[in-house]
């Protein structure tokens, strides 16, 4: 198999207090559905979606975790090696904002300084909201954070998060090849299709959602140069 066959993949991790709509969020991105049932997830769960950035096909995996801190042990081991995050929290519980920071540190505990993303989902309720707009605006500021305010039950602006991981990904990514063009040894977080191992993120979706550990994460994209093929010597760190 030549390296530029293999499509990029990344992983991307959602985390947050339970019930801010971590597992509603990455179904809407994923199925374009949207319940109203809560259902809350044990361990963790995995969607995948396929978008183009800059002519390329990248496959983004999504990591849905518990929020529960019953499951957080379970849970960290599943943050190794995701190239980026998302951290929610939701309008109308306070707690769930308080604990963004907490959040930040266990995945930057696992994986380093990774493209992230702050959101504040069920902007729908705002009615009901437990948080000022002006103490999101400044958390976001004091993290560094692009901040999104999203309704998964509306559709509103649940895309933009996930295009902007991508982006930011792939800059990153860029910025790095043009920095060390002669190793390409990457510094961050990352890896491609072709050098995963086992213990890494590479998980296959069975049809009743649930996942299973696999060998490493394969597949061809039929000749398609893949922008990233110079990084085949990716590795988780
Ligand atoms: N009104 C409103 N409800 C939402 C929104 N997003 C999610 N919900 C509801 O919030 C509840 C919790 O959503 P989940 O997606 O299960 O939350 P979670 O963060 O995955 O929870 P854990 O699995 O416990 O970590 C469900 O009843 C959803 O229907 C939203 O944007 N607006």
């Amino acid at each position: 198999m030549r390296e530029e066959d293999v499509e990029t993949a990344i992983k991307v991790v959602v985390v947050g207090n339970g019930a801010v709509g971590k597992s509603s969020m990455i179904q809407r991105y994923c199925k374009g559905i949207f319940t109203k049932d809560y259902k809350k997830t044990i361990g963790v769960d995995f969607l995948e979606r396929q978008i183009e950035v800059n002519n390329e096909d990248i496959r983004l995996m999504l990591w849905d975790t518990a929020g529960q801190e019953e499951f957080d042990a379970i849970t960290k081991a599943y943050y190794r090696g995701a190239q980026a995050c998302v951290l929610v929290f939701s309008t109308t519980d306070r707690q769930s904002f308080e604990a963004i920071e907490s959040w930040k540190g266990k995945v930057e505990d696992e994986c380093g300084d990774i493209p992230t993303v702050l959101v504040q989902n069920k902007i729908d309720l705002l009615e009901d909201a437990k948080v000022e707009t002006e103490e999101a605006d400044t958390l976001a500021k004091k993290l560094k954070l692009r901040f999104y305010r999203t309704s998964v039950k509306d559709n509103l602006n649940v895309d933009d998060v996930f295009r902007y991981l991508a982006d930011k990904y792939l800059e990153r990514v860029q910025a790095m090849v043009e920095e060390e063009p002669q190793t390409n040894q990457p510094k961050i977080g990352m890896f491609n299709t072709v050098t995963s191992n086992a213990n890494s993120s590479t998980k296959k979706k069975e049809d009743n959602g649930t996942i299973q550990l696999s060998g490493p994460n394969k597949r061809r994209t039929h000749g398609k140069k893949n922008p990233l093929s110079m990084l085949g010597k990716c590795q988780l760190l």
